[in-house]
């Protein structure tokens, strides 16, 4: 099995702000304007004791000129502050914002371009929680908390400098009495935090994702009468949820030991401060100076542990973030590699390397009846030449239209160690029409997602016109190749809005020439709205059948050089039958097909047919079909 990086349940929570570094770094000049006007603002605050301390001892020396001038210091103190902290906290939001923002719209660019075996080997709740529920709680600490403690930490800092330089025997009373307990406390809630917080995140996770499935499945769970069996799955879930939040709150109980510690520690500040002003080390103003800073140093620390719990939630949800952006990073990087390794095929095989044999499989050489061309172009050119040779003996299909889709001794497994498909070698050449037979569970459907590029081969390679098909531009590949499931999938909206799901902007008009070009205008002239009817939540209004017939007026409108449609097994009303066949008919005209056949009258329809068996192909089986025989040799080397 191909590696896939999967998701940690439990990410590392180590070092997140440094591994989160490089999303936040072209934010970092408004970051850091943000927290240094923050900074402003909790000085200003900090100063307020000072003032009111030295106001106190004017006032003993007599002097009340002093106290007006300490009142008026203090007010502009404050107002300062006010409108400090208020831009502060628009800046901190405004930059907070763009980086939610960003991670957001790189989390939906990632999950759309990442291999459909990495989304597979996932749970869709999984995915969702990260992709919506961690950004939204990362938006509302940067927009809650985030200000808060960036404004108690700096207050904790400056505060510690003012009472250092007010009396350095109280200071040392403080650090002595309030210190050890504080750093023993917010050790216990931190080791407590850390294990239950993430193991409260995995719970709700796993939570959504059942949820999520429940909903998916509600129409199967009911025809099953499975929806007991079910529940108690949820409630199972639910409950272990439950646990786990409840011993995260119980971390959260400890916070609560710093009232005995602050109330300890004012009463020893009070009785030696009273102490040191009586034998007059001090003045009564240091005296109260010190008295005003540390009790808003205690409530710092205090409102800190709170945003603290706070934030390592936040780094929970955001080590979890992390982890999938770096796991989707990890395939986008292997795409950029593969595209800079010299095997990108821009346009219709123009490339070095992949040129050669590309051009000659779409188009050149097999067209003129000789693979020499593509001979020429050495090490690849030698899957084309085989593709050139087969493409001829593929009952005289090979047209100079298309590109040729070749398998070479392709692996393919879900699961390691069990191959769903063994070393699968064949070859559909430039404008052949073919289709691929099998029983249930025979690997049509996998081949098919292997040939399309939606899964990489375990080993083995794909090539299209020659080219390694994961050396090609995703976006190139999208509009050169299309893939029609069994099931397509539809969107909320109208049938438009459905067929708008296509590469590039497409009008009504370009619908409506497709539609036209495929004989399907009296179809949508048959339905109520037509390309304006509403198909409901997911397309539910439309048959397995009608969504193909959607399926094929997008190819129409793509217009790749190689169709492949995984034919819908249910739903087919012989008038759904009749105009996907007729559609079809009209489309493939020009373009390679490979139709995965459930059908009779499809499969007698089709020129060349393969048959897949267990994962491999048939070797010199004979394909027989509604009262048609036929050989089926290997056509790949
Ligand atoms: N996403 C998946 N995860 C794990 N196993 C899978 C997955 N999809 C398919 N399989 C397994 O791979 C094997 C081949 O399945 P595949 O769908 O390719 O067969 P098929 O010939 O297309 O079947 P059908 O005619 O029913 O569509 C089966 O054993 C199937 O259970």
């Amino acid at each position: 099995m191909a590696d896939v990086r999967l998701l940690a349940e439990e990410p590392d929570q180590r070092h997140v702000l440094r591994r989160a570094w490089p999303y936040l770094r072209r934010h970092r000049a408004a970051i850091g304007a943000a927290v240094t006007v923050n900074l402003l603002a909790t000085l200003a605050l900090t100063l307020v004791p000072v003032v009111i301390g030295r106001a106190v001892d004017e006032l003993i020396d007599g002097d009340r000129t002093g106290l007006l001038t300490a009142a008026a210091v203090v007010f502009g103190l404050v107002i300062v502050r006010t409108l400090l902290l208020r831009w502060s906290e628009l800046l901190l939001v405004r930059a907070g914002e763009k980086v939610v923002h960003d991670l957001r719209d790189l989390v939906v660019e990632r999950l759309g371009g990442t291999p459909l075996r990495f989304l597979e080997a996932h749970r869709g709740g999984d995915l969702l929680q990260r992709a919506t529920v961690e950004i939204a709680d990362l938006a509302a600490f940067v927009r809650g908390q985030l200000p808060d403690l960036i404004s108690l930490a700096g207050y904790v800092v400056f505060a510690t400098v003012v009472l250092l330089t007010s009396s350095w025997q109280l200071l040392t009373l403080l650090l002595v009495v309030f210190a050890p307990p504080m750093w023993l406390l917010t050790r216990i809630v931190r080791r407590t935090a850390e294990r239950a917080y993430p193991a409260e995140a995995a719970a709700r996770s796993t939570l959504t994702a059942t949820f999520s499935e429940s909903l998916l499945a509600r129409e199967q769970l009911q025809i099953d009468g499975a929806t007991g069996t079910w529940l108690s799955r949820l409630r199972g879930d639910a409950g272990d949820y439950y646990r786990r939040a409840r011993t995260a709150q119980g971390a959260a109980t400890w916070i609560d030991g710093t009232w005995i510690v602050q109330g300890l520690a004012s009463a020893a500040l009070l009785i030696a401060g009273g102490v040191l002003a009586g034998n007059g080390t001090i003045t009564v103003g240091v005296v109260v100076t010190f008295m005003l800073a540390s009790r808003d140093l205690f409530s710092s620390v205090d409102d800190l542990t709170l945003v603290v719990g706070d934030l390592l939630e936040t780094r929970v949800g955001l080590a979890r973030l992390l982890d999938l952006l770096a796991a989707t990073g990890d395939h986008s990087k292997q795409r950029e590699i593969s595209d800079k390794s010299g095997g990108g095929v821009p346009g219709h095989g123009a490339a070095a390397g992949g040129a050669a044999a590309g051009g000659a499989v779409a188009g050149g050489a097999v067209a003129g009846g000789t693979a020499a061309g593509a001979a020429a172009a050495g090490g690849v050119a030698a899957g084309g030449a085989a593709a050139g040779a087969a493409g001829g003996a593929a009952a005289g299909a090979a047209a100079a239209s298309g590109a040729g889709l070749t398998a070479e001794a392709v692996t393919y497994s879900y699961k390691a160690g069990e191959l769903v498909l063994h070393g699968i070698s064949v070859h559909f050449g430039p404008g052949e029409h073919a289709g691929l037979i099998g029983e249930t569970g025979s690997g049509k459907t996998t081949l098919a997602k292997l040939l399309c590029g939606l899964y990489l081969p375990d080993s083995g390679t794909v090539r299209l016109g020659g080219a390694d098909l994961s050396a090609l531009d995703a976006a190139d590949l999208r509009r050169r190749l299309v893939l029609i499931p069994q099931q397509v999938h539809m969107i909320a909206g109208s049938l438009a809005d459905n067929l708008a799901l296509t590469p590039g902007k497409k009008t009504r008009d370009d619908f409506a020439a497709a539609a036209a070009a495929l004989g399907l205008t009296a179809w949508i002239d048959s339905l109520p709205d037509g390309f304006d009817t509403d198909l409901g939540r997911r397309g539910e209004r439309f048959s397995a059948g009608e969504r193909q017939l959607v399926g094929l007026v997008r190819a129409a409108m793509t217009d790749p050089e190689v169709l492949i449609l995984d034919e819908a097994t249910a739903d087919l009303d012989p008038a759904t039958a009749q105009r996907i066949e007729e559609a079809l008919a009209r489309l493939r005209d020009g373009r390679t097909v490979l139709v995965i056949a459930h059908r009779p009258a499809t499969i007698d329809r089709l020129p060349r047919v393969v048959r897949l068996h267990a994962g491999r192909i048939e070797s010199a089986g004979r394909i027989e079909s509604a009262g048609r025989i036929e050989t089926e040799e290997p056509s790949c080397p």
